[in-house]
């Protein structure tokens, strides 16, 4: 069904599980996007942006949810039926072809349709009285045009009879977009289309980009794990993480106001903290009471925990002790515009910008202004799982077995001498395979790199530094993840065992079976 829309694409409840997966790749994903919008996917390698990208392509179908454009679902539609077009990051060019034919290569394939003429220059009609319509391919000159206007674009004009092996990484690029844009298709998909260029190069290409963008006046999707990248370019940033979407802004928005610690922690750098709200509009953190902006303050409770962000330029820095907290200078690099200081709070650490040169090992005063200090919902304290109770009276979690006391589970309940569960009226409880919701609190987990000290075993995946700590997740090859604290660095991509405390495990019952 068609509707008025001012959108130029809609992904509504968009989910993505690959056949032989057991996870979604993509969940959940709500999003529209503007005629002429340049939108960007940002996140961490493997939290679906390709997927999400695809869909919209057409090269993926989406398992639930609906794909709208201009209103209308294409969820069916194939990729050569949809005005988009996509760069991909290996450009794909036809090694054997020059640069006018890889351009030219669409085109030379498309047939339009055009009204059959008679000899006078008349309409032929068909027998139900409409225009004959034949399709007959471009006309060179047209072709010729729009390669011409192309290579103009991505300014490499002159370059028709070039072989492709005689291009660098950045021309050859230049040309794989030229191939997309000569289609004029609706909406361009890009897909880390830089991520094979060096540094200099990607950054001459960002700017590139952005002004054919705003030359060409057509939709941008485009994907990077860079968030310089992402900020530079984009008009809207859409933070994924795990298969979901974090938060959707602009660049300032999503930098100023960061809705959790993740985006926070992938979006320039910053000191993030665990923090408890107080009375009287403050909240304490680095064992100290700041001031609360005040409409942040009346979002929480008094007491709850939050995590609050600080970014180093928004430090005020004061020689001789006069801010809400004193801490002492561990380090000082030079960065061109500015100095950026470690300050270290007791056992805190803090990353301080100011353009003060101040010496290490000295004492100095630390405030914020309150609009500057981020504060935000602590998203989980704990993890949750679905389990189900053994026939050994164990229960069963994230693909691992734990002794526990299943008695609790059942009031007034006990073994009896044939090791049956029973009622206070001798009733057999019949408890295999009851389905449980199992909580473990991070505090309850350590890992290891003592491989044997449990049967679980993971990667870390994810590595956040809270000021005195780590927040880490490791993922098991069953794809659980266990989300903890840890005082000690460890590498992303480590093998670790997970140590669960079993007395910290909460369990109920969920009400039926597996
Ligand atoms: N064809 C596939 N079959 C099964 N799983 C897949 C397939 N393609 C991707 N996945 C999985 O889906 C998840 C999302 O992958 P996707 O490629 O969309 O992420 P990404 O954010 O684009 O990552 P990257 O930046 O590394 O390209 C990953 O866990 C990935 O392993």
């Amino acid at each position: 069904m068609e509707k008025e829309t001012n959108y130029i694409i809609e992904l509504n409840n968009v989910f993505k599980m690959y056949e032989n997966s057991e996870f979604y790749a993509v969940e959940n994903f709500n999003l529209k996007v503007k005629k002429g919008e340049f939108v960007t996917f940002l996140g961490p390698s493997g939290c679906g942006k390709t997927t999400t990208l695809r869909m919209i392509a057409g090269f993926e179908l989406p398992t639930s949810g609906e794909i709208l454009l201009n209103g209308r679902d294409i969820s069916l539609l194939p990729p050569h039926k949809r005005p988009i077009n996509t760069v991909f990051q290996r450009y794909a060019l036809f090694q054997h072809l020059n640069v006018y034919d890889n351009i030219a290569f669409g085109l030379k394939l498309k047939k339009i349709p055009c009204e059959v003429l008679d000899k006078d220059g008349n309409k032929v009609l068909d027998k139900n009285g409409n225009p004959k319509i034949k399709y007959k391919h471009l006309d060179k000159q047209v072709i010729h045009e729009k390669v011409s206007n192309a290579l103009k674009i991505v300014d490499l004009e002159g370059f028709e009879k070039r072989p492709i092996s005689t291009l660098s990484g950045g021309q050859q690029q230049r040309i794989a977009i030229a191939r997309a844009i000569v289609n004029e298709p609706e909406i361009l998909l890009l897909d880390e289309p830089l991520g094979a260029l060096d540094l200099k190069m990607r950054k001459e290409m960002q700017l590139e980009l952005k002004a054919m963008h705003k030359q060409l006046g057509i939709t941008f999707i485009y994907v990077t794990h860079d968030q310089e990248e992402a900020l530079t370019m984009s008009d809207t940033i859409v933070v994924m993480n795990d298969g979901n979407i974090q938060q959707i802004g602009d660049p300032k928005g999503i930098y100023d106001e960061p809705i959790n610690s993740f985006v926070a922690d992938f979006i320039g750098e910053s000191s993030i903290y665990t923090g408890t709200m107080a009375k009287d509009n403050k909240v304490r953190f680095l064992g100290a009471y700041f001031d609360a902006d005040p409409v942040d303050f009346g979002k929480f409770q008094v007491n709850e925990k939050v995590d609050v962000v600080i970014r180093p330029e928004d430090v005020i820095l004061s020689e001789g002790g006069k801010g809400t907290i004193d801490g002492v200078i561990a380090s000082r690099i030079f960065k061109g515009m500015h100095y950026e200081y470690i300050v270290m709070i007791g056992k805190n650490e803090l990353i301080v910008q100011s353009t003060k040169y101040l010496e290490e090992g000295i004492t100095v005063g630390l405030s914020v202004d309150p609009v500057n200090i981020q504060i935000m919902k602590k998203p989980y304290t704990s993890n949750f799982y679905d389990g189900f109770i053994t026939k050994n009276h164990q229960i069963e979690f994230a693909n691992a077995d734990f002794d526990f006391d299943i008695t609790s589970l059942f009031p007034n309940s006990s073994f009896n001498e044939n090791d049956e569960l029973v009622d206070e009226n001798g009733r057999v409880i019949h408890y295999e395979n009851m389905a449980i919701n199992v909580e473990v609190p991070f505090e309850a987990i350590q890992i290891s790199d003592d491989l044997d000290a449990s049967e679980i075993k993971g990667n870390i995946i994810s590595m956040i530094y809270l000021g005195d700590h780590y927040e880490i997740i490791v993922r098991t090859p069953e794809e659980e993840d266990f989300m903890l604290n840890s005082e000690w660095l460890w590498n992303e991509e480590d093998t670790v065992s997970v140590i669960i405390d079993k007395s910290q495990i909460k369990v109920s019952l969920k009400g039926g079976n597996k």
